[in-house]
């Protein structure tokens, strides 16, 4: 499956007139692809997942998955193609945690259809897969932080879509669930796109970068071509040093930050 986002602006109104969250953004994904977006807090990576993800409607620009646009298709199509683990949002608080799993399958069920024994086996396989089974029974609400993000991954899991969409997977987790979900990830072979803060982790796993300031792409390339030490300062205002490890050519990315940039 793969991604296409053309020219995307999105807007807000500001004082009588418009103001620009996302501005010219265009990027994609080919099938099998782990694509890395970043960039400060409040660049637009969550904005730009949510017109990906049909959420946002965009001013401008066009979002196709295998050349189809996702605005012209119905909200439970778009569901069949795309799994979205995004931040909590409130909807899953009264559930349990297999309740909130099996969500995941609703797109692929008729309406006030119950589970049969192949949506039941899958939820438990995507439990199984997070390490969350044994809260199957806990209720939600009451779940830590990392806890959720690992159940709204089962769920995404579970939704069996050719894309994945994940606005911040690593948020809430410990180094250890942080890589392993970013490894789960890769290993699911499906393509990906996702908004991450952890420089190290877009620079391990990603086969490509996307840099956003400003609500503007501002590098784009493998993550040696964009997580440079001109590109850190430029847009994070944080001196690096950057290593290029020998045999996998990706880069290891030392933070100074008393140094001046
Ligand atoms: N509805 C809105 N009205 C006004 N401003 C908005 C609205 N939605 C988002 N913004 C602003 O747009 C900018 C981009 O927000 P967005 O959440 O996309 O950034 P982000 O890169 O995901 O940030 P973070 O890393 O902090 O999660 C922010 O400055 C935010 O305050």
């Amino acid at each position: 499956m793969k991604l296409q986002a053309r020219e995307l602006r999105w807007q807000v109104p500001h004082s009588g007139t418009a103001r620009s969250i996302v501005e010219d953004v265009s990027l994609h994904v080919a099938e099998g692809e782990l694509v890395g977006l970043i960039g400060p807090n409040g660049s637009g990576k969550s904005t730009v997942l949510r017109m990906i993800y049909r959420i946002l409607r965009p001013a401008a620009g066009a979002v196709s998955v295998d050349g189809r646009d996702v605005w012209r298709m119905s909200a439970r199509d778009t569901a069949r193609l795309m799994a979205v683990l995004a931040q909590e949002n409130g909807g899953e608080f009264e559930f349990s945690v297999r309740e909130v799993v099996s969500m995941g399958r609703t797109p692929h069920k008729s309406a006030f259809a119950r589970d049969d024994q192949r949506d039941i086996d899958i939820v438990h396989a995507a439990m199984l897969r997070v390490g969350v089974l044994q809260l199957a029974e806990r209720s939600f609400a009451t779940l830590s932080g990392g806890e959720k993000q690992r159940v709204l991954m089962a769920r995404a899991l579970a939704q069996q879509a050719g894309l994945l969409v994940l606005d911040e997977p690593t948020n809430h987790l410990d180094v250890r669930y942080q890589f392993e979900i970013m490894n789960l990830v890769r290993s699911l072979g499906v393509t990906a796109i996702a908004a991450l803060h952890e420089l190290h982790i877009a620079a391990h796993y990603c086969d490509r970068l996307y840099l956003l300031e400003n609500g503007r792409l501002a590098a784009s390339g493998t993550p040696a071509e964009v997580l440079t030490a001109e590109h850190i300062a430029g847009v994070y205002g944080v001196r690096a040093a950057i290593r290029l490890h020998p045999r996998s050519g990706r880069p290891h990315i030392e933070f100074m930050p008393d140094e001046p940039v």
